[in-house]
């Protein structure tokens, strides 16, 4: 396996819940996810959209290790997934940092799980703090950040203890839309640096493509990979300058159709300024039309 280009692989995976239905009490069971394989490979950036429900975070949890699958196998670089491990680094929507911990500390977490010396998590967290451009901010506390500074924070901390692979669960959701372009663009500066392999779940089909090379479509009921879909946009990327492209069209469009076919339906152009003044749907279909 160690000349396989495969970081993650997820094989046959099914996820059941039980769940309460009546009054009684009486447990029945929910299929979350059904008969899921996905491999993402090496240094891969791998978006995932799908509607609510489809069972994004449940694909994420069993990735980071924090649920095993009901069946089903799941590996990394070959080893199977059984719990978290620092090879794998999580960054949520709520950030989930430490308030009593300062920035530079926050960042140091892992560090010190890991039994990192003092002097080099010092080194180790100037240099991640510097990569997400917060470096005047090491002794503030995260009450005294904004947003999209906290969600920064987040990132370092999950790159400072060197993870194998970044999962990411909708990061950017809860900031506003100029931010989080900032963000984006931030995020793929970093992955172009590290080569992370990271796995990012989002609700925006313009983020989805924006950022991925390949962008995995789910359906739900039962959860389940779709499609998944090349992006193949050059790289290095600005997202700024990526989404008023042709070939970006194209691709929203197919993931868009992926989606639409779908019970549970996402409007056709995104309530953010840019999608609103550029992604139009017969500018799509007739770029289709083009080729
Ligand atoms: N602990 C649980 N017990 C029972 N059902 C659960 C549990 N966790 C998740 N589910 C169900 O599994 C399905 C998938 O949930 P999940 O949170 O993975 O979806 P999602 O695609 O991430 O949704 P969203 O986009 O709304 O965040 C949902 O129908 C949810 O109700």
């Amino acid at each position: 396996m160690a000349d396989s280009p495969a970081r993650i692989e997820i094989r046959n995976v099914n996820r059941d819940y039980q769940i309460k239905r009546n009054a009684s009490g009486e447990e029945q069971i929910f299929s979350a996810l059904q008969n899921v394989s996905l491999t993402v490979n090496k240094g891969e950036f791998l978006t995932i959209v799908g509607p609510s429900g489809c069972g994004k975070s449940t694909l994420l949890d069993l990735i980071a290790g924090l649920a095993l699958p009901t069946s089903g196998e799941l590996f990394i670089d070959g080893k199977k997934i059984t719990k978290p491990a620092l090879d794998r680094g999580i960054v949520m929507q709520g950030y989930a940092l430490f308030p009593w911990r300062t920035v530079r500390h926050n960042v140091e977490f892992g560090l010190e799980v890991k039994g990192v010396p003092k002097k080099d998590r010092q080194e180790i967290s100037d240099r991640f703090l510097k990569l997400v451009n917060l470096s005047g901010f090491a002794d503030r506390y995260p009450y005294e950040l904004s947003g999209g500074m906290k969600q920064r924070v987040a990132i370092a901390r999950a790159l400072a203890y060197d993870p194998e692979v970044l999962l990411m669960d909708e990061p950017f959701a809860a900031v506003d839309a100029q931010t989080r372009e900032t963000l984006q663009d931030e995020l793929l500066r970093i992955w172009e640096e590290t080569r992370k392999t990271i796995i990012f779940v989002t609700h925006s089909i313009d983020e989805a493509v924006a950022l991925a090379d390949r962008v995995a479509v789910m359906s739900a009921n039962p959860g389940s990979v779709k499609e998944v879909v090349k992006v193949g946009l050059p790289r290095p990327r600005r997202v700024g300058d990526v989404l008023s492209t042709t070939d970006f069209r194209l691709v929203r469009y197919r993931i868009w159709e992926l989606l639409q076919s779908q019970e549970e339906q996402l409007p056709p152009v995104e309530e953010t300024p840019r999608a609103a003044q550029d992604i139009h749907l017969e500018e799509q279909i007739s770029a289709s039309a083009v080729l």
